[in-house]
Formats: C-alpha cells, structure tokens, sequence
C-alpha cells in the first residue's frame, strides 16, 4: 500500500520552508510531493476545521500562565531568547520560520564540537540541581554556555552507545546537524570523548506536552493551545519529511517528545531513533529496520512488515491528535480490555 516518494521538479529537497508551498496546491512543490507526505499537514487542517465549527477561540490565557520559566533561575536568558525573535506568540504569522540568520545565539546550530571543559562549566560539573530529565538516550541537564545561550545538554547513558557502538550516537548527531526550523529543538552541537557522549541542544523551558496533558505544572491548556500544538507539531513533521535534503523519518512522535516554550509553542525533540528515508530516486520506497518507536504509537503495517517511511510519523501523529483532543494516553491498563488501546478505542 505504500507509494513511491515523488521528488521534486528541481531534484533538490533543500527548498526554503514556505506557508505558501506547504498549503498551496498549486505550489509546485507541493504539486510534485507524494500524498503521504502533505497528510499531516492535512490532518492538523482536518482538526483545525473541527476545532474552529465547534469551538468559539477562548481567551488566550497563557500569557498569564505562570510557567517553569518564572521560576528559574535562567529567567532573564530564557526571556531574552524568547523576546528575540525565536518564538512567534498566536495569532502571530504561522509558519514562518527561523533560519540562522535570525537566531539569537552567537553559535550556528550544528556546527560545534564542544570540549568537556565547556560541559562541565555549562552544568556546573553536571550537578544534580541542573538535571531536568531521564530518558532512554541518558540524563537531560539544562546548562548555560559562556555566551549566555541556555541548553539542555543530553548526556548518554553507557550502555547506550556500548551496545550500539556509537552508531546511534552518529546518527542523532548527522540527523539534527542538518535540520533547522523553529518547531525542532535546535542543535548546537556535541562532545564525543571518551565515555562520554554528549549532545547540546536549545534548552525548551516550559516541559513537555504529556506533563501538560497532565495538568503537571498546574495549567490546563485550552482547546486553541492544543490546536497551536498541533500544527505546530505539524509543521516540524511535515518539514522532516519534505525539506530536508534527504526526507527524515523521525520514529518517535509522542507527546513526551514534544516539548514547549513560554508561550506554548511547540518543538519537536529526541532525534535518537531518527532514520533518513528511502531514497525514492533510487526506487526504494521504504526502510527496513528493526522496530524502535514507543507502544501505543507504532504504526499497526510497519509492526507487521519492519518496513518504515514517513507514513509511520503519520499515523504517530494522528495518535498524538487524539491525545491532544481527549487527554487520554496512547495506552490506559487501567481501562477495561476494550478501552486500552486508544487508537482503536477511538
Ligand atoms: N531540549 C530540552 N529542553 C528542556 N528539557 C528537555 C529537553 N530535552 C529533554 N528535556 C527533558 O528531559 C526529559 C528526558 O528527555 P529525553 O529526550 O532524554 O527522553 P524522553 O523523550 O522523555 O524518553 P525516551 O528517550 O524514552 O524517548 C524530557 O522528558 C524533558 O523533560
């Protein structure tokens, strides 16, 4: 059931990231761009439509939502970073996006090797105070760099890369080294020395989606956050699989992955278990590879036939559309048989 990739008319997929060639159908791009790869985008209009007949636009709240950044003790960093120009605030153009120009960081995203010095400085010797997270990659510290810039500095657990040996590091490192949009956690650079691997990115303050879902920090968001959310998550999908030189298949799409600013914006994260796509010009229309994503969002064909392409985001998407919508988790034990898996309960 899966289609070739078409690939564009110019045979290069290092187009600027316009509105207008993701939402116009006479866009030639778009024209020329398999429709598995415009369905996310016409899944978040879907529920934007729904959204939009059902609800009228409440408030917006969130500019009075006290959020992690308030309190932290990176405040006036956070704040400058987002004053500057790298967040839009709703109601603002969307889809309009960040490119190194306009970054507010001394240093070009992807371009740096940092020394373990600069680590250990960033994160005061990696202290326990600086941590923010835990997650199958390793420990997540947040750390500021000499120049001011605030990062979260994701350092590998051994057995990651002992079991590995250093190929999924590589490979989250050449995945986020080419991208660049404002709905993707930014890449700043790495360390490889050693025991050590390292990689720093743009440190996102205000948590994740699942935690908000949670009412975690206290807020609830409302439905037009969510639909902002969704886009936005949409955007950065849409971005990997058609604007990139080679179409990146992220593979774990999911609400923990998905982390949000001050103004609740999104940005997608975690490109460990990246996969650059088949290559459609060479005629291959997808990848085969051991399963790797999150239970509750792996898409029901590439379980059964090991075979990956940017349909698989997709339908991650769409799990993470309900949950937006509903709340609920991708899985519930705690429901009756029937109920647990939510997208067949849906
Ligand atoms: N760029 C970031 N800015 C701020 N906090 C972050 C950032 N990246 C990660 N975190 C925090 O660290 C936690 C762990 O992140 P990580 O990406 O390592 O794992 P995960 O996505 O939660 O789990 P898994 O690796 O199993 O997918 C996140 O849940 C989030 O709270």
């Amino acid at each position: 059931m899966y289609g070739g990739r078409n690939t564009s008319s110019t045979g290069s997929r290092s187009v600027p990231y316009s509105p207008a060639s993701v939402y116009s159908d006479t866009s030639t791009t778009r024209s020329s761009t398999s429709s598995s790869r415009s369905s996310v985008a016409s899944a978040a209009r879907s529920v934007a439509g729904v959204f939009v007949s059902c609800f009228t636009p409440p408030v917006d709240t969130r500019s009075s939502t006290k959020s992690f950044a308030d309190s932290d003790e990176f405040k006036p960093a956070a704040s400058d970073a987002l004053r500057a120009g790298s967040e839009r605030k709703r109601g603002s153009n969307r889809g309009v996006y960040a490119t190194a120009n306009n970054s507010t960081h001394g240093r070009e995203p992807g371009s740096v090797k940092f020394s373990m010095e600069e680590i250990l400085k960033a994160t005061r010797n990696f202290s326990s105070s600086f941590k923010v997270g835990q997650g199958g990659f390793g420990t997540v510290y947040r750390g500021r760099l000499e120049d001011g810039t605030l990062v979260a500095v994701k350092r590998a657990k051994k057995s990651v890369y002992d079991k590995h040996l250093g190929v999924e590091f590589q490979s989250e490192i050449r995945t986020l080294a080419q991208v660049e949009h404002l709905n993707l956690v930014k890449f700043f650079g790495y360390l490889e020395h050693g025991d050590e691997r390292i990689v720093v990115v743009e440190y996102v303050p205000n948590g994740t989606l699942r935690e908000h879902l949670d009412c975690i920090h206290g807020n609830f968001l409302d439905l037009a956050a969510r639909l902002d959310i969704a886009i936005d998550v949409a955007h950065a999908i849409t971005y990997l699989h058609m604007y990139t030189d080679h179409p990146i298949i992220h593979r774990d799409i999911k609400s923990s992955n998905i982390l949000l600013t001050e103004n609740f914006r999104a940005k997608v994260a975690d490109f460990g278990f990246a996969r650059l796509a088949a290559d459609s010009d060479s005629g291959v229309t997808h990848v085969s590879t051991q399963v790797k994503g999150t239970a509750g969002y792996l898409d029901p064909e590439y379980l059964r036939t090991y075979q990956l392409t940017e349909k698989s985001d997709v339908y991650s998407f769409g799990v993470l559309l309900v949950e937006l919508v509903t709340g609920r988790r991708p899985i519930e034990p705690k429901r009756e048989l029937m109920e647990r898996i939510t997208a067949k309960w849906v």
